[in-house]
C-alpha cells in the first residue's frame, strides 16, 4: 500500500479517536496495487460494521492493518464515510491520470504553418467552387428554360381515359381513337371511317396512369421555382376527366397535389442557396362570378371579387384568401376543402360533373441566398368546367343555366386562342372572367400547358373532334419567350421612396426661393423706412423753422397794423389775423414706423357719362410745403356759355356752370408714396340743368403766404348765335375756387409739370376781369351773383346753389370723391 495513503488513513482514524495502527507491508512484500487498497478498504468497512452489529471481538485485520479499537460506536458511521470518501478520491485521483495520459498537449499537439496555409487554400477554393455553382446552376436553369421554349411555350398534350362501365355496357366498346407508334400523335376514325391524324406535344393513352402524366409535366411545372409563371389547364368533353388528371383520387393523385409535391421538394434540395415561400389560393368562376373557395366559414355572405390590373400587368383578384402552405399535408388539406366548396352537380354525363372552373393558384416567392436575387411567380392549375351539348345532357333549370355560362366562357376562351393563332391585334381577354383572369397565362410570357381530354367512345365523336381541333389551334399559338419574373414589389417601393424624396427637394428648393425673397423684401422696406423716417425728421425740422418765421412775421405786421390802422381793409385784415386761431405748436404729422405704407394706388378716375352738357373735372394735389403757409385763397370764375352744339339746341333747359376751387383742406396726413401727382378726376351729375367744373389745386408756396383772396370773375358772354336763339335759357357759369387746403404732407417732388401747366392753364381762363374781381370783403355768392352778367336768368333757369361750407376733409385717408371734391364757403 502507499505510504501517503496509509499516513493519511491513518492520521483521519486518529482525529476522530480511533485507535489505528496501519502499517505499511514489508519491503520485501511486493507493492499493493489500488486495487488490492480498495480491496483493504472494504475489508476495513466490513470489518467496522461488524464489530458495530455483532459486538466482535478485536480480531486481526488483515492486510497490514493490525490493531483496530473503536472507542465509541457514534465514530463507525463517519469512518465509513471517510472511508468512502477517500475511495472516491482515490478513483477520482486515477480518473484524472488516466485523462491526463490520454490527453497530452504538446507543441506538436497544435497544427503547423503548412497546416494553416492548406485550410486557406482549402477555404479560397471552396469559395471559387461556390461562385462556379451559382453560376452553373443559372446557366443550368437558363438552359433548361431554353430547351422548355423551343420545344413551345405553350404545349399541347392530349389524354384519353378508358371506356368507362356505361359505354361497355351500352356496346359501344370500340374505341374510335387509334394510337400511333410514337408518343405524340393519334387517329380519329371518323363516322365515314375517314382517319383524321392529330399531333400534339404528348398523346398519352387510356392505360397511362398518373405518375406517366405527371412525368411529363414536371419539366414545366419546375420553371415556376425559377421565377416563370406557368398556367396548365384541362380542357374537353364533360366526363372526359378534367377532374381526374387535375385533382385525381386519394388513391390516384392528380397533377394539382403532385406538382406542389414536387415544388416542395425541390425546395427543399435547393434549401441552402434559395429560400422559398409558398402560398395557395383557390378559386371557382362560376356563372360568370368568381369565389374563393378557401373561404372557412360558407355561412358568411361570400364577398364580391373583381379582377384588377396589378401595377406590374398581371391580373390580381384583390381580397382573395393566400394560405401558406409547409408541406404537402398542408396543401391536401387546403385542396380537399377547396374540392369541397366547389360546386359540382350530377349531369347525364357527369355524376360528379364540374359545374364551374376551378382555379388553383401557386404563388412562389424566390429569395436568392447567395446574391440576393428575388422572385415572384405563379403557378396556375385550372380544371375547366366540361363542355357539352345542351340539348344531348338534357340539362333543364339550374343546370341549364350553368351549361350556358360554361358553354358562353369556353367559347369566349375559344376566340381568344383564335385570335392569338391569327395574331390579331385586339384579343378579347375581356369576354369572360375565365379568359381575363388567365390573360397572362394564355398570351403573355408565360409557360402554357394544356390538357386536352377526350373519350374513346363513338357517342362523343363529334365532341372528340370539336376538342382536338380546339387543341391543335391552341398548339398554332406562337407565343413570345417566357420571361422571368422577378419581384417587383420592392423595385415600386423603392421607385416610390425615390419619386418622394424628389418632390420634397423641389418643395425645399421652393421654400428656400421664398424665404430668401422674403428676406430681400424685408431688408427693402427696411431700408424704406430708415429712408421715410429721415426724410420725416427732416420735415420735421423745415416745418418748425418754418413756423418760427411765421410767427415772427406774423407778429412783426400785427405791430405793424395797431400802429397804423389807416384804411378799413386793413383793419379788417388786422381784425382776421388777431381772429386767426394760433398755429398749432405741432403738426399733426403722422408717425411712421417700420410698417411701409400701401404701394402708391392711383385714384380712381371716375368719370361718368352723366349727360353730354355736363362736365366736372376735379384736381386736388397736395404738397407738403402747402401745410405750412396760412394762407387761404379762392378763385371763382364764371365763364360765359360757350357756342351751343347741335345736341345743346335739343337740350335748351341745360345750363353748364364750372367751379374750380383751390382751397387749402385740412386732412389727415398721408405718406408720401400715397400722395398720387395727379388727382382723380371725378365727374358726377348734380344737377341735370347745371355743369359744375371743379378744380382744386394747393401749392405749398401759397399756403405760406398770409393773405385771403377770392378772386370772381364773370365773364360776358359772346354774342348769341343762330342756334342760340334757339335756347335763350341756356347759361354757362364756370366757378373756380382756389383754397389752400390743409392737407396732409405731401413732396414738391410729386407736383407733375402736368399738373403745373394745367393750373397755369386754369388760372389763365379763370383770371379775374379786372372791372369783375372783388375783394374779399364785399365778395359774397349773392353779390358774385347778382354782379353776374346772367344774374337776371329767368327763375326756371335757376341754378343749383352754390353751398359754402366749412373745409371738412377729415377722410383723406378713404381717399373717396368726397374728400377730393370741397366745398367751400366764404371766410369771414
Ligand atoms: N384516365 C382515367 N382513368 C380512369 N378513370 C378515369 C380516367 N379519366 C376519367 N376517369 C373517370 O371518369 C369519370 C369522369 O371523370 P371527371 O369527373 O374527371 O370528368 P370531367 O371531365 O372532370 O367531367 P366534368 O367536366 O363534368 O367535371 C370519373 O369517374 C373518373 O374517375
Amino acid at each position: 500500500m502507499d505510504d501517503q495513503i496509509i499516513k493519511m488513513l491513518t492520521e483521519k482514524f486518529n482525529r476522530f479517536g480511533i485507535n489505528c495502527n496501519l502499517k505499511p507491508s514489508s519491503e520485501s512484500q511486493p507493492s499493493v496495487s489500488t486495487e488490492a487498497c480498495d480491496e483493504t478498504a472494504d475489508n476495513v468497512l466490513a470489518q467496522l460494521n461488524n464489530e458495530t452489529s455483532d459486538n466482535m471481538d478485536e480480531s486481526s485485520i488483515p492486510n497490514g492493518i493490525h490493531e483496530c479499537s473503536p472507542r465509541e460506536d457514534h465514530t463507525l458511521p463517519i469512518l465509513k464515510k471517510i472511508l468512502d470518501l477517500s475511495t472516491k478520491i482515490q478513483n477520482l485521483k486515477k480518473q484524472h491520470v488516466a485523462l491526463s495520459n490520454q490527453v497530452k498537449l504538446t507543441t506538436e499537439s497544435f497544427p503547423g504553418l503548412d497546416v494553416l496555409k492548406s485550410v486557406q487554400l482549402l477555404g479560397a477554393e471552396y469559395e471559387v467552387l461556390k461562385r462556379k455553382y451559382v453560376e452553373e446552376s443559372s446557366e443550368r436553369r437558363r438552359l433548361y428554360n431554353e430547351v422548355i421554349e423551343l420545344k413551345g411555350n405553350i404545349r399541347v398534350f392530349c389524354r384519353c381515359r378508358p371506356l368507362n362501365e356505361s359505354e361497355i355496357a351500352n356496346g359501344s366498346a370500340v374505341s374510335v381513337v387509334n394510337f400511333e407508334s410514337s408518343s405524340d400523335e393519334l387517329q380519329v376514325i371518323c363516322s365515314d371511317s375517314s382517319k383524321k391524324h392529330f399531333k400534339f406535344d404528348y398523346v398519352f393513352r387510356p392505360e397511362d396512369n398518373q405518375e406517366t402524366v405527371f412525368e411529363q409535366t414536371i419539366p414545366i411545372v419546375t420553371s415556376v421555382l425559377d421565377g416563370y409563371n406557368v398556367c396548365i389547364f384541362a380542357y374537353g368533353q364533360t366526363g372526359t376527366g378534367k377532374t381526374f388528371t387535375m385533382e385525381g383520387t386519394p388513391q390516384h393523385r392528380g397533377v394539382n397535389y403532385r406538382t406542389l409535391e414536387e415544388l416542395f421538394r425541390i425546395s427543399e434540395e435547393r434549401n441552402d442557396v434559395i429560400k422559398y415561400e409558398l402560398f395557395v389560393s383557390m378559386l371557382e368562376v362560376y356563372n360568370e362570378k368568381i369565389r374563393d373557395l378557401l373561404v372557412e366559414n360558407s355561412v358568411e355572405p361570400t364577398k364580391k371579387l373583381e379582377i384588377k390590373q396589378a401595377v406590374d400587368g398581371t391580373q390580381e383578384v384583390p381580397g382573395l384568401i393566400e394560405a401558406r402552405v409547409y408541406g404537402t399535408v398542408d396543401v391536401w388539406e387546403k385542396l380537399k376543402s377547396g374540392n369541397q366548396a366547389r360546386s359540382v352537380g350530377s349531369t347525364s354525363a357527369n355524376e360528379l360533373s364540374s359545374r364551374s372552373h376551378c382555379l388553383l393558384r401557386v404563388t412562389v416567392l424566390g429569395e436568392n441566398l447567395i446574391n440576393g436575387q428575388k422572385t415572384r411567380s405563379h403557378l396556375w392549375l385550372v380544371d375547366l368546367a366540361g363542355s357539352e351539348r345542351v340539348g344531348k345532357t338534357e340539362a333543364e333549370g339550374e343546370r341549364l343555366k350553368e351549361s350556358q355560362f360554361i358553354n358562353k366562357s369556353l367559347s369566349a376562351l375559344g376566340d381568344v386562342i383564335s385570335a392569338l393563332a391569327s395574331k390579331s391585334a385586339h384579343i378579347p381577354y375581356r369576354n369572360s372572367k375565365l379568359t381575363h383572369i388567365l390573360q397572362s397565362s394564355l398570351g403573355g410570357d408565360c409557360k402554357t400547358l394544356m390538357f386536352v381530354q377526350i373519350s374513346p367512345g363513338a357517342a362523343d365523336l363529334t365532341e372528340t373532334l370539336c376538342s382536338l381541333n380546339f387543341a391543335t389551334r391552341v398548339r398554332g399559338i406562337e407565343s413570345g419567350p417566357a420571361r422571368k419574373q422577378t419581384d417587383l414589389t420592392e423595385l415600386n417601393k423603392y421607385k416610390q421612396m425615390v419619386e418622394k424624396v424628389k418632390h420634397d427637394e423641389k418643395e425645399t428648393r421652393k421654400l428656400q426661393d421664398n424665404l430668401q425673397a422674403m428676406q430681400m423684401r424685408l431688408t427693402t422696406r427696411e431700408l424704406m423706412c430708415r429712408n421715410l423716417q429721415e426724410k420725416v425728421r427732416d420735415l420735421e425740422n423745415q416745418v418748425t423753422e418754418e413756423r418760427k418765421m411765421r410767427l415772427k412775421q406774423e407778429s412783426k405786421s400785427l405791430a405793424a397794423v395797431s400802429a397804423q390802422p389807416s384804411t378799413m381793409s386793413e383793419s379788417i385784415a388786422a381784425r382776421k389775423i388777431m381772429k386767426k386761431p394760433p398755429l398749432d405748436p405741432r403738426l399733426p404729422l403722422r408717425r411712421i414706423t417700420n410698417i411701409l405704407p400701401p404701394p402708391p394706388e392711383r385714384k380712381p378716375s371716375c368719370s361718368s357719362s352723366m349727360d353730354e352738357q355736363e362736365n366736372i373735372a376735379r384736381t386736388t394735389s397736395i404738397n407738403t410745403q402747402d401745410l405750412v403757409k396760412p394762407r387761404r385763397g379762392v378763385s371763382i370764375a364764371v365763364r360765359p356759355p360757350t357756342t351751343p352744339s347741335t345736341s345743346r339746341t335739343l337740350q335748351p333747359r341745360r345750363r353748364r356752370v364750372s367751379v374750380a376751387t383751390l382751397c387749402p383742406v385740412r386732412t389727415p396726413l398721408r405718406s408720401p408714396t400715397q400722395q398720387s401727382p395727379r388727382r382723380p378726376s371725378c365727374s358726377s351729375s348734380m344737377d341735370g340743368q347745371e355743369n359744375i367744373a371743379r378744380t382744386t389745386s394747393i401749392n405749398t408756396q401759397d399756403l405760406m403766404k398770409p393773405r385771403r383772396r377770392v378772386s370772381i370773375a364773370v365773364r360776358p358772354p359772346p354774342p348769341p348765335s343762330a342756334s342760340q336763339a334757339l335756347q335763350p335759357r341756356r347759361r354757362r357759369v364756370s366757378v373756380a375756387t382756389l383754397c389752400p387746403v390743409r392737407t396732409p404732407l405731401g413732396f414738391p417732388t410729386q407736383q407733375s409739370p402736368k399738373r403745373n401747366q394745367r393750373e397755369t392753364q386754369y388760372s389763365r381762363l379763370f383770371a379775374p376781369l379786372p372791372e369783375a374781381i372783388t375783394s374779399v370783403e364785399t365778395a359774397s355768392p349773392t353779390l358774385m351773383r347778382s354782379s353776374s352778367k346772367f344774374a337776371g336768368s329767368p327763375r326756371h333757369q335757376r341754378r343749383k346753389p352754390l353751398v359754402w361750407t366749412p373745409l371738412k376733409l377729415k377722410g383723406l385717408k378713404n381717399s373717396s370723391r368726397k374728400s377730393l371734391v370741397i366745398p367751400s364757403r366764404p371766410f369771414y
